[in-house]
């Protein structure tokens, strides 16, 4: 079974690798949406996967902080591509949750990257 939680975050980045007339080179901000997926057995006695709420707990820290900064000050995300951001996260989350299976980064509703470790 697969459960997926959703977070979103506010951000500001510039992307230093692409050309200088690209506008994404240039800073600006995004509404970041993150699926967080876990794959497991149900637990036959509470029904869950993993309860939701430990999700949370598990990745509050981490949210806090990407939520409100510049993405480009933080260490790891130098060039803050949306593949290098679940790449980041995953990596940073899956120690606290064994059973993540995948990570999302939408930079618009449109765009997104998907890591799967
Ligand atoms: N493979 C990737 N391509 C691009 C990435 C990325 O992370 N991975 N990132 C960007 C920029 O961050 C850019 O800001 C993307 O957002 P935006 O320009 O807002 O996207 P849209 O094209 O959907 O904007 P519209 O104004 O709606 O056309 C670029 N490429
Ligand atoms: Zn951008």
């Amino acid at each position: 079974m697969k459960i997926t939680q959703a977070f979103t975050f506010e951000a500001a980045h510039r992307l230093p690798h692409v050309p200088e007339t690209h506008r994404c080179f240039r800073m600006h901000g995004h509404s970041y949406r993150i699926e967080l997926t876990l794959e497991g057995e149900v637990d036959s006695a509470t029904g869950f996967v993993i309860d939701f709420f430990d999700v949370e707990a598990a990745f509050g820290p981490l949210l806090a902080q990407l939520d409100h900064h510049c993405l480009n000050e933080i260490e790891g995300l130098e060039n803050p591509t949306a593949e290098h951001i679940a790449v980041w996260i995953f990596e940073r989350t899956r120690p606290k949750l064994p059973q993540l299976a995948s990570v999302k980064v939408f930079e618009t509703p449109m765009s997104w990257a998907e890591y799967e470790g």
